[in-house]
């Protein structure tokens, strides 16, 4: 992805399987939304491309991305904050319905049937994330987190294969983090999802996921599991530093060849985990 002479994502090889749960790490500035831009559509990528269950869908507009199968939330909330959050939900549900005009008018049998089964699975969607007291609340009037929480119930609303998750911990205390993230993992496991989640906070990012990619200046540094990416002087010296370790009590590796990749892009089929 390219902005003028600025190459923000290159070298960038990521696949994920359904079920999996994948940490995408880097300083700021690294990439990481501009790669979730790019998947999602916000970005058309100036080369590369993004598929799905093998079909390419670089080009097509957010709305039609997502009707294939990915969701996102945003690091800076999105929410339509003058609406219920109930509502907020029910127009993620109502993504791709063929509805007419002319039943919504006359409010015909089948048009009442299906706004009572899109509400009852929206309600399902908001007791899933914790969120059924706020039903009637307008989104703007949610604490905050409980707002993080709705962008996600609204996002599963549109009954993804892929979400994308850019930062949903951010700005949460730290026992509402542990929450979130213990939640994520339940509902990769609960919706079969394969996830995608940008988050800073790396004892979170690291215990939750199976795999991380780690981006630096646009491109893949590392990649592999938590264990071994914390380890790679790659990933210390352009994000985890130094302190990182010695609060987690980690020796400093001389020599670490463990989850590398040497800097040059991955092929495709080495886009799985890198074992030491
Ligand atoms: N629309 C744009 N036009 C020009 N440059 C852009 C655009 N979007 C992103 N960039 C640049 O691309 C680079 C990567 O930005 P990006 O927001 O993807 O980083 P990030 O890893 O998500 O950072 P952070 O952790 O701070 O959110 C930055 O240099 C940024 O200024």
């Amino acid at each position: 992805m390219q902005f003028g002479g600025l190459k923000a994502l290159s070298e960038f090889n990521l696949s994920l399987e359904p079920g999996e749960l994948v940490g995408l790490i880097g300083p700021n500035g690294a990439g990481k939304t501009t790669a979730f831009n790019a998947i999602t559509g916000v970005y058309t990528p100036t080369s590369g491309d993004v598929k799905i269950c093998g079909t390419r869908v670089n080009g097509l507009r957010p709305h039609q991305i997502s009707g294939r199968g990915i969701a996102r939330t945003f690091q800076n909330i999105r929410l339509f904050k003058e609406l219920t959050a109930l509502d907020n939900v029910k127009v993620a549900c109502h993504h791709g319905r063929k509805a007419g005009f002319v039943a919504a008018f006359f409010q015909s049998k089948g048009f009442l049937d299906d706004e009572a089964r899109i509400t009852k699975r929206s309600l399902e969607f908001l007791e899933v994330m914790g969120l059924e007291r706020f039903r009637d609340e307008r989104a703007k009037n949610l604490p905050y987190g409980e707002q993080r929480r709705l962008e996600i119930a609204r996002a599963l609303a549109t009954g993804p294969k892929v979400l994308c998750l850019d930062e949903p911990a951010a700005g949460m205390n730290g026992a509402e983090k542990v929450a979130l993230m213990e939640l994520i993992r339940k509902l990769r496991d609960e919706f079969k999802l394969a996830i995608l989640v940008i988050e800073h906070d790396m004892k979170l990012v690291m215990g939750i996921s199976e795999r991380l990619v780690v981006l630096d200046h646009g491109v893949t540094i590392a990649r592999g599991k938590p264990e071994l990416v914390r380890k790679n002087p790659k990933v210390i010296e352009a994000y985890l530093g130094d302190s990182y370790l010695e609060e987690q009590h980690i020796a400093i590796p001389a020599h670490s060849s463990e989850s590398l990749m040497p800097g040059e892009p991955p092929s495709a089929e080495s886009v799985n985990e890198v074992q030491p």
